[in-house]
C-alpha cells in the first residue's frame, strides 16, 4: 500500500521540518522533480508574497509556495448521526491527482508534503470566516496497480418467469362478504395475484402446503386471507382467552411487523379474533401481559418465541390449529434451526391437528427437511410461466402434492420489470464508484429511492458518517437550492435499539426518496414501497440471498433495478446466479465514475476543461473520483476515534468476508483480498496492522500485500478459521437479529436488567 501512496501539498524544500502548531512532519526534497521547480520558478516570477521558512529553518534555496491561504468551507449543519468530521477542505490539485492517478511521474512515490496548504491546493473560498488547515495532505493512487477487470464470459441464462395477476377477482372465493370488502376497501385489491388464486383455495380447504413464488408476489395474503377467513368461522366464537390459534413465525422483527399490520387490516371486521407481535428487542414484560390477556393470532420471530416458551408460564400452544412459516427456507436454515426445533416439539406436544404453511420465493429442495417432520401430505404450489431450463411446464401455476417433487428446482424467478445489473470494481474505487452512483441517482436524477446491502453493521455505521460528511456535508454552491434534492441517509442493522429499528422503518416505508444502507435485517420479506434501485455492495452469501435482496424492488408486477457489486476476483459469483438461472448486464465502471462530472464540488482544477477529447473526459473523471477518495480519506483521518470507526468497519467487512459458506469460498476467499486495497475502500490510507489478515501469509495470492507493510516489519496474522458456531453468531449479529441471543451489543444489558427483574421478583 504504502508504496502506492501519493502524498499531495508537495513543499520545496530539501529535509526541512515545518511547523504547525503541534504538528511536524519531515519530507525529502528531490532535486529530480522538474515539475515542482518549473511551477515554483513560475510562482516567483509572478513575484508573488513567498511563504516564510520556520524560523530554525535555513531557508531553501528552490521556489517558495505562495502564502496560506486560508481553507475553509461554508458552515454545514451538522448531523447528528455523524461520527466524522466534515469533509476537510483540501484537495488533490488536477496537476497531482491526475499524475497520480494517471501517469505518475517516474520515481514519485510516497512523495510527501508538510507545513501548511499550499498554493496549489484547490480551497472553497471562506464563506463563514472558518479556517481548517489540514498539514498533511496525501492520498494513494486510486487508478494504478489494480488487477484487470475480467471479460465476463457467461453461458446464456433463461429466466424464470412468473405471471403477477391473473383476471380472477376475490370475489369468485367463497369469503366472508365483510372480509371481501376489507380486500376492496382497505387493501385495495381486487383480481388475485397468481400465488393467492393457487394458494387460497387449497389452505381454505384445510391442506398443508409449501409455497414458492417470486418475491414481491402477495404471499402474505395467500396465507393471510384463508386463515382470517377459517378463524372467523370458528364457532362457538373465538374469545382472547383462548390463546393462540395461529402462529407466524417470521425471521426478522420488522417483517414481523409488517405481517403485524396486515392481519390487523384482515381483522378489521373480526373485533374479537385478536393479533399480537412478539419480537426481540421489545419488552418481555409488556408482552408477556398481552400474552396473559390473550393473543389468537401470535406473529414472532423465532429467538423471542423460544424465550417465551422457555420462560412465559401463560403462553399456551393447546389451541393451535395454524403454523405459518414466513420465508421458510431463512427460519428453516442454520441459524434457527435450534429454535424451530423448540417451538416445533412444543406445538406438537400439545395441540390439535394443525394446518402447516410453509412460504419463500426461494424454496429449494432440502429446505423442507425440517418441515417434512411437520408437514402432513403438504401441496406445493410454485407459480412459473416457464422455464425452458429447468423443464417447467409454459403458463402454467402448479399444484403437486409432493413438496420436493418437480416442482421445487433450484432455479429462482425474479420478477419480470426487475433489470439486474453488475459491475465489476476494483476494490480500491469501490467507495467512489457506490458514491458517484448514489449521487448519481438521488442527487441528479429525482424520485430514486435506493437500499444499499453491506455485509455488517460496522460497515453500515462507517459509510452512514462518511457519506454524511463527504456527500451531504458540503453545500454544492453552484447549484440553486431547489436543484439540490437532499441527499438523506438511513441506516438499519442488528445492532440498532429495536425503537430505533422500527423507526427508521417506518420513516424509509413512507419516504419518496433517499438511501437506506443496511445489512441483510432489511433482505427478506420488507415490503417498502416505490424502491427504485437495490445495491449490493457486498454480495449475499448464497444465490437465494441475491433474489430476496433484489426482490426489495420490482414488487407486484412494477419496475424496479439492481445493482451488484463485484470485484475482479469475484466475477465467478455470475456462474453461481446463473446456475440458479439468474443473469444480468453489464454496468461499467467508468460509466458510474462519469457521474462526478455532474458534481462541481469534486471539480479538478480545469486542465481538462478546455479539451473535448474522449481522453481528456477519462482524465477529468478520474481526477474528480481522486478528488472524492481524498475528501473521503481526510475525513476519516481527522482525528483518532475516525480513523478508529474505519478501521473497526474494516475488521468487520474482513471478518464477514470470511463467513462466506464452503460452497462460496472459490468465489469469495479471504486470501483474494488486498488488505491495502480493500482498506483504501474505507477511506484508510494504509492498511492497518493487527486485522484479520489478507493476503497476507503462506499461500497469499502473488502481489497481495497487507500483511508486511513497508518499514513497520509487522505480519497480520493470516485469518483464523471460525467454527461454524462462530460464523452463524456473526451472521446472527449482523443479519438477523431477532432475539436475546443475537445483539452483542445490548446483551450485556439485558442481562443486567435480567438479573434486576429476578431480583424484584419478576415472576411469569
Ligand atoms: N391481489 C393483489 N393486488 C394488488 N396488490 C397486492 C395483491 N396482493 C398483494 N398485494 C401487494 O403486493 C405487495 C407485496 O406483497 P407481499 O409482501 O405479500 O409479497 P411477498 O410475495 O410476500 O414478497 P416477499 O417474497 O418479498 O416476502 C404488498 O404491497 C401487497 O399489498
Amino acid at each position: 500500500m504504502a508504496e502506492d501512496m501519493l502524498m499531495l501539498n508537495i513543499t520545496d524544500s530539501a529535509a526541512p521540518t515545518f511547523s504547525m502548531g503541534n504538528n511536524k512532519f519531515k519530507r525529502t526534497y528531490k532535486p529530480t522533480d522538474k515539475w515542482k521547480r518549473k511551477k515554483a520558478e513560475k510562482r516567483k516570477a509572478s513575484n508573488r508574497p513567498q511563504e516564510a521558512p520556520p524560523s530554525k529553518q535555513k531557508p531553501h534555496p528552490v521556489p517558495q509556495q505562495k502564502p496560506c491561504k486560508p481553507l475553509c468551507r461554508p458552515a454545514q449543519k451538522e448531523k447528528p448521526s455523524n461520527h466524522f468530521p466534515e469533509s476537510p477542505p483540501i484537495k488533490p490539485t488536477e496537476d497531482t491527482a491526475g499524475k497520480e492517478g494517471l501517469h505518475a511521474l517516474p520515481g514519485k512515490r510516497g512523495r510527501k508534503t508538510a507545513g501548511p496548504p499550499r498554493p496549489h491546493q484547490r480551497s472553497q473560498p471562506p464563506e463563514d470566516g472558518r479556517c481548517e488547515d489540514r498539514p498533511f495532505i496525501k492520498t494513494s493512487s486510486l487508478f494504478r496497480n489494480n488487477p484487470d477487470i475480467p471479460d465476463i464470459h457467461r453461458s446464456d441464462v433463461t429466466q424464470v418467469k412468473e405471471k403477477v395477476f391473473t383476471s380472477d377477482s376475490f370475489a369468485e372465493l367463497e369469503l366472508h362478504p365483510h372480509l371481501l370488502s376489507t380486500l376492496n376497501n382497505v387493501l385495495k385489491v381486487t383480481s388475485m395475484t397468481s400465488v393467492q388464486k393457487e394458494t387460497i383455495p387449497v389452505l381454505l380447504n384445510g391442506r398443508d402446503a409449501v409455497v414458492r413464488s417470486q418475491t414481491g408476489s402477495g404471499k402474505t395474503l395467500a396465507y393471510g386471507i384463508p386463515l382470517v377467513q377459517s378463524l372467523q368461522a370458528v364457532q362457538p366464537k373465538i374469545k382472547r382467552g383462548d390463546g393462540p390459534l395461529a402462529v407466524i413465525v417470521v425471521p426478522t422483527r420488522e417483517l414481523a411487523q409488517q405481517s403485524f399490520q396486515i392481519i390487523q387490516k384482515l381483522l378489521k371486521p373480526f373485533t374479537w379474533i385478536v393479533p399480537g407481535v412478539l419480537m426481540g428487542g421489545e419488552k418481555r414484560k409488556s408482552e408477556k401481559a398481552r400474552l396473559r390477556k390473550g393473543i389468537n393470532i401470535l406473529i414472532s420471530t423465532p429467538g423471542r418465541l423460544v424465550d417465551h416458551i422457555n420462560n412465559t408460564l401463560s403462553i399456551a400452544f393447546s389451541a393451535v390449529r395454524w403454523l405459518i412459516l414466513d420465508e421458510a427456507d431463512r427460519t428453516l436454515d442454520l441459524g434457527f434451526e435450534k429454535d424451530l426445533t423448540v417451538i416445533l416439539n412444543t406445538l406438537n406436544a400439545t395441540g390439535p391437528a394443525r394446518q402447516n404453511v410453509l412460504l419463500s420465493a426461494t424454496l429449494a429442495e432440502g429446505v423442507t427437511r425440517l418441515a417434512d417432520v411437520s408437514l402432513k401430505e403438504p401441496v406445493s404450489i410454485q407459480v412459473s410461466e416457464h422455464s425452458t431450463a429447468v423443464g417447467v411446464a409454459p403458463d402454467s401455476a402448479e399444484a403437486t402434492p409432493d413438496p420436493t417433487g418437480p416442482g421445487l428446482t433450484d432455479s429462482f424467478a425474479v420478477p419480470e420489470k426487475l433489470q439486474q445489473h453488475v459491475v465489476v470494481v476494483p476494490s480500491k474505487l469501490r467507495l467512489v464508484c457506490l458514491a458517484a452512483f448514489i449521487l448519481g441517482k438521488c442527487k441528479f436524477e429525482s424520485g430514486h429511492k435506493l437500499i444499499v446491502f453491506l455485509s455488517s453493521c460496522e460497515s453500515v455505521e462507517f459509510l452512514l458518517s462518511l457519506f454524511n460528511s463527504v456527500l451531504c456535508g458540503k453545500a454544492d454552491p453552484s447549484a440553486a437550492p431547489e436543484q439540490r434534492p437532499p441527499l438523506a441517509f438511513l441506516r438499519l442493522h442488528g445492532n440498532m435499539a429495536q425503537e430505533e429499528r422500527t423507526e427508521v422503518f417506518q420513516e424509509f416505508s413512507q419516504t419518496k426518496t433517499g438511501i437506506l444502507l443496511c445489512t441483510d435485517v432489511a433482505a427478506r420479506g420488507l415490503d417498502l414501497p416505490q424502491v427504485t434501485w437495490i445495491i449490493q455492495y457486498t454480495p449475499p452469501v448464497s444465490a437465494a440471498e441475491y433474489v430476496h435482496r433484489v426482490g426489495r424492488t420490482a414488487r407486484i408486477g412494477t419496475r424496479g433495478n439492481s445493482l451488484l457489486f463485484l470485484t475482479p476476483s469475484e466475477t465467478a459469483y455470475l456462474n453461481v446466479l446463473a446456475n440458479h438461472n439468474i443473469g444480468m448486464s453489464d454496468m461499467k465502471m467508468e460509466d458510474i465514475l462519469a457521474n462526478l462530472m455532474l458534481d462541481e464540488r469534486f471539480k479538478g482544477r480545469g486542465k481538462w476543461d478546455s479539451k473535448r477529447s474522449s481522453v481528456a473526459l477519462q482524465e477529468e473523471i478520474r481526477v474528480r473520483a481522486t478528488v472524492l477518495q481524498t475528501d473521503f480519506e481526510n475525513v476519516v483521518h481527522a482525528n483518532k476515534d475516525s480513523v478508529q470507526t474505519a478501521k473497526k468497519a474494516l475488521q468487520s467487512f474482513l471478518r464477514a468476508y470470511a463467513t462466506y459458506p464452503a460452497s462460496m469460498k472459490h468465489v469469495f476467499h479471504i486470501r483474494h483480498l488486498h488488505l491495502g486495497h480493500a482498506a483504501k475502500s474505507f477511506g484508510l490510507r494504509d492498511a492497518p496492522q493487527g486485522l484479520t489478515g489478507a493476503g497476507a501469509g503462506p499461500g497469499a495470492r502473488p502481489g497481495a500485500r497487507g500483511g508486511k507493510e513497508k518499514g513497520k516489519g509487522k505480519e497480520t496474522r493470516p485469518p483464523r478459521k471460525l467454527s461454524s458456531k462462530e460464523r452463524v453468531a456473526n451472521l446472527m449479529r449482523s443479519e438477523y437479529a431477532s432475539g436475546a441471543e443475537a445483539d452483542s451489543a445490548h446483551k450485556k444489558k439485558r442481562r443486567k436488567k435480567k438479573q434486576r427483574q429476578a431480583a424484584e421478583g419478576d415472576q411469569n
